[in-house]
């Protein structure tokens, strides 16, 4: 049986007369990881405030395995670890005494503490870091530190605002590879403004377009929107568009740079074969021929297009 661990109902957060987000719900399946996208001032951080009881809803719900957050706010929050987009350091501590102060902060035992401090230490990468100033370690491994105090009392919800900004591209590498880890044992909620981010780590994928929910499905039917309906085809001698369009299922033909051509066609109806066979029997030329994958960028683009041309 699937074990929800994050509900999330009609939640809305009214800045004045502006709804910073809006009815948005959702619910998180144990052992899943939650991609939440959406550019920058789409309400992401103030969903993932709402979600941790950071920050009281205008209107709407948060449980976190069955309990109302409003309700029984301490039982609620104890399920959950929270990395905010501002990762909450001590830097003048050394990891192993921040990591105690967080420990007793999210009241595991005197008598755990220490285990506690070398499982997270341990699952972060930061063994060897114990005895280290914060303020010495390098922005990944801050990072690293900052996961690690969100997990040392082994919560059900791991909630990651923004985790692998201003990080250099070894550092995401590592640091997306222990969210995804993580995946294994809690549900985490990843809060990011970067597609790819979402592709490499998530199950699935919420897109949130100022304050609303604009998509929502499996990281595998965000993908496919990128494999779409088009073809790039390379072709020396090209003939006229027309020639192209009378091809059942061609549906548009627009040139692309040098002798490159990219044709859209029916879903589901990709005419690569009728085309070869035309490009070697009318002497086209034809040199390259592969599908054209939407960028994930452009497909962000068409959701949020989509959600507000309706
Ligand atoms: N305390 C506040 N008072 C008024 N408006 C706010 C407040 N906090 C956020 N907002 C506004 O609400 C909207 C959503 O902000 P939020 O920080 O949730 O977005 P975000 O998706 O996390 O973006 P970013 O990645 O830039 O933080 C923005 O337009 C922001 O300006």
């Amino acid at each position: 049986m699937t074990t929800i661990t994050v509900e999330a109902s009609e939640l809305t957060r009214q800045y004045g007369s502006r709804a910073a987000v809006n009815d948005v719900s959702f619910t998180l399946s144990k052992g899943e990881v939650l991609g939440f996208l959406g550019p920058n001032g789409a309400g992401k951080s103030t969903t993932m405030k709402m979600l941790t009881g950071n920050l009281a809803p205008s209107n709407g719900s948060v449980k976190i395995c069955g309990i109302d957050m409003m309700e029984r706010p301490k039982d609620a929050k104890a399920l959950i670890g929270y990395l905010p987009e501002q990762p909450p350091l001590y830097r003048e501590l050394t990891v192993d005494e921040f990591l105690t102060i967080a420990a007793r902060l999210h009241r595991v035992s005197p008598q755990h503490i220490k285990k506690a401090v070398d499982v997270a230490k341990q699952r972060c990468g930061l063994t060897e870091m114990g005895k280290r100033l914060i303020e010495n370690l390098s922005k990944g491994y801050q990072q690293r530190v900052g996961i690690a105090q969100a997990i040392i009392h082994n919560p059900m919800v791991v909630i990651l605002d923004e985790p692998t900004v201003g990080l250099d591209p070894i550092q995401i590498r590592d640091i997306r590879a222990l969210i995804k880890e993580l995946g294994g044992e809690h549900s985490v909620i990843l809060s990011t403004h970067i597609l790819p981010e979402v592709e490499m780590v998530c199950d699935r994928v919420q897109i949130i377009h100022k304050g609303s929910l604009v998509f929502n499905g499996g990281i595998d039917v965000l993908k496919q929107q990128r494999h779409g309906n088009r073809l790039l085809v390379g072709l020396r001698n090209p003939p006229a568009h027309e020639a192209l369009l009378s091809i059942p299922g061609v549906e548009a033909v627009e040139a692309v740079e040098g002798s490159l051509l990219r044709i859209r066609h029916t879903p589901g109806e990709a005419p690569s074969e009728a085309l070869v066979q035309a490009a070697v029997s009318q002497g086209w030329g034809l040199f390259q021929i592969n599908p054209d994958q939407t960028s994930l960028e452009e497909v962000f683009v068409q959701l949020t297009f989509q959600e507000a041309a309706a």
